[in-house]
């Protein structure tokens, strides 16, 4: 059934409905990061940028960060590059960076704004150099293969700091961040950093009440493919030793992990491909996807 065959008052009873989650969150930040993969549908991406700009109107401060790996393929194909992954972070030379920062932090950036401020909402899009926000070094990531071995991937970004006061000033104007997941070194160098770990220090910093990753998957699926509802630290070891969780989904359940033990009291990986998946996890008990538990 859609929603224009219900009757006016099951319409005004699903609009009752929200009333406890807006008062639960009222005044409350919650970070949404929109993964490249999620991002793919034009209907998909109005019906998220509605729902960004709802949130913001019912009393929430939404804080958006985008990530765009399927977009920074796609132009490293036309400049004839090929990424590179090593366990989902991509290895990133010169040329590959600034492509990155021109798809990240100019074509997907501006999209999302654009396309929030269509929606009737003030976005404003950053990278972490403006206002040198987030503060990055050089990662050395540590071989799986060899222990102690550490692999050079280049200009990829650890984070060292966020500074919250841009974000902060930005809520309580009326307007809604949208940050692409580009970090600032020390010399003023620029650092490729995952939109995933950027999301979860984010809503540390922040001290987000939740933090939502819209993904491309019903949420994380075991060896059959089904979806676990819940995941516990115990658990996610597990499936990372046996490789049920590979690829993308390495730094997602890292940052998801790392955030909900830094206190941030709901993390939700959801599917994005769904209408309205934020609204429903934000604003309702239909609530889909996987939820990661601190213990
Ligand atoms: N166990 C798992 N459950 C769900 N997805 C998984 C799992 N292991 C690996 N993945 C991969 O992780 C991907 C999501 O991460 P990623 O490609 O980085 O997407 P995003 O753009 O949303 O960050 C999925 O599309 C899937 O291919
Ligand atoms: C270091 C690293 O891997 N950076 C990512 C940043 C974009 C991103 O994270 O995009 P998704 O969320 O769509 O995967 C990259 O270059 O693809």
């Amino acid at each position: 059934m859609s929603v224009s065959q219900l009757s006016p008052a099951d319409k005004a009873k699903i609009i009752a409905e929200a009333l406890p989650y807006i008062q639960r969150f009222w005044d409350k930040t919650v970070v949404i990061k929109y993964g490249g993969n999620a991002m793919t549908d034009p209907v998909l991406k109005a019906a998220f940028a509605r729902d960004v700009v709802l949130l913001k109107l019912v009393g929430l401060n939404p804080v958006v960060v985008h990530g765009g790996g399927p977009q920074i393929e796609d132009m490293l194909k036309r400049v004839g590059k090929k990424g590179e992954f090593v366990q989902g972070m991509r290895v990133t030379d010169a040329e590959t960076m600034a492509v990155v920062e021109m798809v990240l932090g100019g074509q997907v950036n501006k999209e999302i704004v654009n396309l929030i401020n269509q929606a009737g909402g003030k976005a404003v899009g950053l990278t972490g150099k403006d206002g040198g926000f987030i503060r990055a070094r050089k990662l050395m990531m540590a071989s799986k293969e060899k222990a102690g071995d550490l692999i050079d991937i280049g200009q990829v970004g650890d984070i060292i700091g966020i500074d919250p006061s841009l974000i902060a000033f930005l809520d309580s104007g009326d307007f809604i961040p949208v940050i692409a997941p580009i970090g600032v070194g020390e010399a003023g160098e620029t650092y490729n950093i995952n939109a995933d770990v950027v999301a979860g220090k984010l809503a540390e910093v922040l001290k987000a009440e939740k933090l939502v990753l819209l993904t491309n998957t019903p949420g994380v699926l075991d060896k059959n493919g089904k979806l676990l509802t819940g995941l516990t630290p115990k658990k996610i070891d597990e499936l990372v030793a046996d490789g049920t969780l590979s690829g993308g989904m390495l730094p997602k359940i890292g940052s998801a992990l790392d955030a909900a033990r830094s206190g941030v009291k709901a993390v939700h990986i959801i599917d994005g491909r769904v209408e309205h998946a934020l609204l429903l996890e934000i604003m309702t008990d239909q609530g889909v996807g996987t939820l990661i538990k601190s213990a």
